[in-house]
């Protein structure tokens, strides 16, 4: 099973959604940005690794949602979503093929990475019932 840290970044309400590379897989479909753990890495190391290296935007992790396991043909992966607060940075694509800042209920529009379904639906819930 691959693990994989994504990250729910939020700023003024919205949060940024990525489009996957075309020739990636999974290609042309929406994801939160994120990747593989490497070995011995925290989710959180992670996430602040691949957010700086993907879209040069400095975050800080401060919760994690529900875990999704996701079966594709010929690999499963353990996709782990983080919220996170955005820091710095200058946005810029450097393996996406496109970005976007959404309000929560815009985001089912979307043709979402299948194993990132659940996590919309529960961060939509989380955000309409906040605590
Ligand atoms: N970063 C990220 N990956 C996701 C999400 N949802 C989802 O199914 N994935 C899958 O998790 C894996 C993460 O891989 P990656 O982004 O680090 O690297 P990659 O494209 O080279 O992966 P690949 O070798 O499977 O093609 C991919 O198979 C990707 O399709 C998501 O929301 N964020």
């Amino acid at each position: 099973m691959t693990e994989v840290a994504c990250a729910l970044i939020e700023h003024n309400g919205r949060v940024l959604v990525a489009q996957r590379g075309l020739h990636k897989s999974e290609g042309g479909l929406w994801e939160f940005p994120g990747g593989k753990l490497e070995p011995g890495e925290s989710p959180e190391a992670c996430i602040v690794r691949e957010i700086a290296e993907e879209l040069s935007l400095q975050i800080s992790p401060y919760a994690r949602l529900a875990p999704a396991i996701h079966v594709y043909p010929g690999k499963s992966i353990r996709l782990i979503p983080l919220l996170c607060r955005l820091h710095g940075g200058k946005l810029q694509l450097h393996e996406h093929a496109a970005c976007q800042w959404l309000l929560p209920q815009e985001l089912p529009a979307l043709a979402w990475c299948p194993a990132d379904v659940p996590i919309v639906e529960e961060y939509i819930r989380m955000r309409h019932n906040p605590q």
